[in-house]
């Protein structure tokens, strides 16, 4: 679907919902309205959804709100929840300033993107790991991944389907990518939850809270509590052994509420949505203007922290138009160094036996 200032009748077109003018009738918009250009728009700021589920949905509206896009696409095999979806969204094109919400099963209507967020795929239930879900959504994977490089073949792609950082590695091997443009929302989303946390503990608002939670997107994910700081001040100055099981205040509860978070959620809400498509937002806002800010996203790590293997997981990377143009070597403890590795170990054990 689609809606566009200068049309007016609308036919199916392989799916996708276009618009046709109706140029010569003496209609109220013909009378008001002179056309002026022939030429179709060309849209800079692209960007489809794929899976139109909770979470594809709460990245549509963080995306949406914030602006960010000229056209937005969303992709879904279920095509009723999919034109439900964009219908309710379109209605509330007037607090919004971005005209085009367009939908469709078929990937052409996904052309020319400048940035496709995965989302879809199978969710936790209720207990289950996020590993768990590997071999359910590597086969949606090989699908979807196809329909996308097809028409968009030089888009960055952010995967946030679970198990994400394993799923980033597929989408980067299946897609054939380099692998700037192959981003995993990876911890991005558990840094979140531990500013928030810090920020919950000290009185004190969450962005102007400075920790990074790296690694692995959930279980094995690893706190840096050496970098944790509030305007320069390093926490561990103040407490030598912050994060650790000596430390009288019990700060590294934190780290493990930060994994229990999405359990916690999925147990009483049934699934989690509205962080993540926040945290999903900010990552686009970096890389559609080229802010070229730091986020702890999911990358290919091979050959940094002593990790030899094809893994992704989450560093701090700078982001921008290219994707991901930098990583910021950040100085880990030993003992924090220890842990990144075992998280590849994790992943590497499954990932090496996926048939891709
Ligand atoms: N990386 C992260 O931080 C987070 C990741 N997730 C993950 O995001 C994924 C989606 O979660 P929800 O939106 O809650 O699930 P959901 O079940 O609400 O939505 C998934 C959507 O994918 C669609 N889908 C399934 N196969 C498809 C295919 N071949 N092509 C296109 N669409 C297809 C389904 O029809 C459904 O609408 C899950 O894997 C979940 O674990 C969720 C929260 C945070
Ligand atoms: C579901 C999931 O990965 C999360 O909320 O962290």
């Amino acid at each position: 679907m689609a809606v566009c200032p200068h049309q007016a009748a609308r036919t199916p077109l392989r799916g996708a919902w276009l618009f046709t003018p109706v140029s010569k009738m003496a209609t109220v918009k013909n009378e008001l309205i002179k056309h002026f250009t022939s030429e179709e728009p060309v849209h800079h700021n692209k960007i489809s959804i794929i899976g139109a589920g909770s979470v594809g949905m709460a990245c549509a509206v963080s995306i949406l709100l914030k602006g960010l896009s000229d056209e937005l696409a969303l992709v879904d095999v279920d095509e009723g929840k999919l034109k439900g979806e964009t219908m309710d969204l379109q209605h509330g094109s007037p607090f919004m300033k971005m005209p085009n919400i367009v939908c469709s099963k078929d990937y052409l209507v996904t052309a020319n993107s400048n940035l496709v967020i995965i989302t879809a795929g199978a969710r936790q239930e209720k207990g289950e790991t996020r590993l768990n879900l590997v071999q359910r959504n590597v086969a949606i994977f090989k699908l979807m991944i196809s329909g996308i490089i097809q028409y968009s073949p030089r888009c960055k792609l952010i995967v946030v389907s679970n198990p994400v950082d394993i799923l980033t590695y597929v989408a980067w091997k299946l897609s054939a990518f380099p692998k700037n443009r192959v981003i995993g929302s990876g911890c991005n989303l558990d840094t979140a939850r531990f500013r928030f946390l810090i920020g919950q503990k000290l009185g004190i608002h969450a962005e102007s809270c400075h920790g990074w939670v790296l690694g692995e997107h959930g279980d094995s994910s690893v706190p840096v509590w050496s970098g944790v700081n509030i305007a320069g001040i390093p926490l561990q100055d103040l407490n030598s052994d912050i994060g650790t099981d000596k430390d009288p205040e019990r700060w590294n509860h934190l780290h493990k509420e930060v994994i229990a978070s999405a359990y916690e959620i999925i147990k009483m809400k049934g699934y989690t949505n509205w962080a993540i498509g926040l945290s999903v937002a900010d990552l686009t806002e970096s890389i559609l203007k080229d802010l070229r800010r730091t986020h702890p996203v999911s990358t290919i790590i091979k050959g940094l922290y002593g990790i030899n293997e094809e893994v992704f997981l989450s560093v701090p990377c700078v982001l921008g138009e290219n994707g991901i143009t930098d990583l910021i070597k950040i100085k880990l403890a030993p003992e924090e160094e220890a842990r990144l590795k075992k998280s590849a170990k994790t992943l590497w054990e499954i990932q090496k036996e996926l048939k891709l």
